[in-house]
């Protein structure tokens, strides 16, 4: 059988745009269907857009911490509207650079949605991004679904008064007061945002700490540096209603609370993206929350027809997605070995202001395979010395104690996910405590801080069970 392309991807993003690419510089015959815009999440409506506004979010604190430097400047006001046209600029040339590289590795682009006939087949349909374009059916011998994810909002009354992340790169103007609900990454990234910018922000989460999953201490650190931000945290609280009363919304909390805001950010999570892509039509499977299942080898339970990213709901970051599809594609179609990655060390960063980063295991995760040394540390970085601004950096090492490898990392602090990518290639490479000891600091730097933590903080038993 004879079919129109060898690979078709569905899903300009992350992971999309890089297998298709990779299996076009093969030799393959590509094409790839976006119906939405390309580049996908993370540079529409992810990492790009959330970055360059958490950079716009530091201005104010850097101009009143000039202060302390000589410097007599004011903070004057932000325009939030010159940001989101800068932002969106940005993007557009963004979204162009996407397109031509595309094109010019032979790919052939397909705007439209994109709906499984069969196995084999996909009917490209008219999308927002092509509402004009006519109907066309595609046959390939491989197809790889790379749609992504979406946000999803609790099920409570009046939850359509609230925006996810994907509204809040297009609000028309900056909130004055805004409620988060959430305490993962994007809840923390954008009450950092709003907060910096001038707005109030009440954050409502359901636990006693932010960031579930995080090692325990860092997330006491953080709940720390959410406070000296001068954020609201409502902890052990989950929101029950939103409601608009005059020109106020109110958003009522389990504990009996009522919070009067003018904007509610439901950052509660995603969910996996396979809306009208015609899975029925396959013997694709899904689990619960709509994730593609896999294997090993990305393949799904319709062979021929693999998944990758966000869509399989596996580790949900642009790295792991653009990796899963550069190893799809040299699998397929590549003569020599597939580019192999370790997704045990993936490192995580979480921009708040001061950001997280995070590489390895937790102290907790440690603990389960055996005894761990810790050392931690905890201090006033130089540049804080003379702005008087209660911002401390917290590092801590994580030391399986029978190997001595360091097998966490975690920092929060100035700095911390431009410190710790270097870092995670030491414990990638699965090296010592000692082989961090006699590694000579640069000075002076935040980061010499890694390689002169001399005395062990404490010993942490095996955890039980
Ligand atoms: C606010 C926010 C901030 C983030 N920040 C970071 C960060 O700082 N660092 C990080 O590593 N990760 C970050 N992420 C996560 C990151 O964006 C995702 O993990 C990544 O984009 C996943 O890539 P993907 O290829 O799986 O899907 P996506 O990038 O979501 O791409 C999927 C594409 O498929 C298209 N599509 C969907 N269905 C169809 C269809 N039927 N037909 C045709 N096209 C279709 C969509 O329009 C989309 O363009 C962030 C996410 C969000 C929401
Ligand atoms: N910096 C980054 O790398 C970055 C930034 C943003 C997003 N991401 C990726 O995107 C994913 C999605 O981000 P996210 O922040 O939406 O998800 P998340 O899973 O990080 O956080 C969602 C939070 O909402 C809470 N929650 C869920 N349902 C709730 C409910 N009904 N009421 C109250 N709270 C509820 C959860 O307990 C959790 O703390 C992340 O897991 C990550 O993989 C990464």
């Amino acid at each position: 059988m004879s079919y129109d392309f060898d690979l078709l991807v569905i899903g300009a993003g992350s992971g999309g745009v890089r297998c298709a690419r990779i299996a076009a510089s093969h030799g393959a015959r590509v094409a790839i269907a976006e119906s939405r815009h390309w580049g996908g999440t993370c540079v529409n409506l992810g990492c790009v857009p959330k970055k360059l506004m958490v950079q716009a979010s530091e201005y104010g604190d850097m101009v009143d911490d000039s202060h302390g430097f000589g410097w007599t400047s004011t903070r004057g006001t932000h325009d939030w509207g010159k940001l989101m046209a800068a932002k969106d600029r940005e993007i557009t040339r963004l979204n162009g650079i996407y397109v031509s590289m595309l094109e010019k590795a032979g790919i052939t682009l397909l705007t439209g949605h994109a709906r499984f006939v069969d196995g084999h087949t996909v009917r490209i349909e008219p999308s927002p991004l092509a509402p004009d374009e006519a109907p066309r059916t595609i046959t390939a011998e491989r197809i790889v679904i790379a749609t992504g994810s979406t946000p999803v909002k609790p099920d409570i009354p009046g939850a359509e008064l609230a925006i996810t992340s994907d509204e809040a790169f297009h609000l028309p103007q900056r909130p004055e007061r805004v409620v988060i609900i959430g305490s993962g990454y994007i809840g923390l990234e954008f009450a950092g945002i709003f907060a910096g910018l001038g707005s109030k922000v009440d954050l409502v989460y359901r636990r006693d700490l932010p960031l579930r999953g995080f090692d325990e201490e860092m997330r006491s650190a953080m709940a720390e540096a959410i406070d000296a931000r001068g954020i609201t945290q409502h902890r052990h609280a989950c929101s029950t209603a939103i409601a608009k009363e005059g020109a106020d919304l109110v958003v009522t909390l389990d504990n009996g609370q009522r919070l009067h805001t003018d904007c509610v950010f439901m950052a509660t999570g995603r969910r996996p993206k396979i809306d009208a892509l015609g899975l029925e039509n396959t013997a694709i499977t899904t689990a619960d929350n709509g994730r593609i299942k896999v294997d090993m080898n990305s393949e799904t339970a319709q062979p021929g027809v693999y998944a990758i990213g966000d869509v399989t709901d596996r580790i949900n970051l642009t790295p792991v997605a653009i990796a899963e599809g550069h190893n799809l594609a040299d699998r397929l179609f590549g003569k020599g070995p597939a580019r192999q990655w370790c997704y045990a060390t993936t490192p995580k960063a979480v921009f708040f202001s001061p950001p997280l980063a995070t590489v390895g295991l937790t102290e907790e995760e440690a603990a389960r395979n055996g005894v761990v040394d810790i050392y931690f540390t905890r201090f006033t970085p130089m540049r804080h010395t003379l702005t008087g601004r209660t911002r401390k950096t917290v590092m801590k090492l994580v030391v399986d104690q029978k190997s001595q490898k360091v097998v966490g990392v975690h920092i929060l602090g100035d700095d911390a996910p431009e410190m710790l990518q270097g870092v995670a290639i030491a414990v990638t490479a699965e090296l010592t405590k000692a082989d961090f000891d006699r590694t000579i600091g640069i000075h002076p730097t935040s980061a010499e801080e890694l390689v002169t933590m001399r005395t062990r903080t404490r010993e942490t038993p095996k955890a039980e069970g």
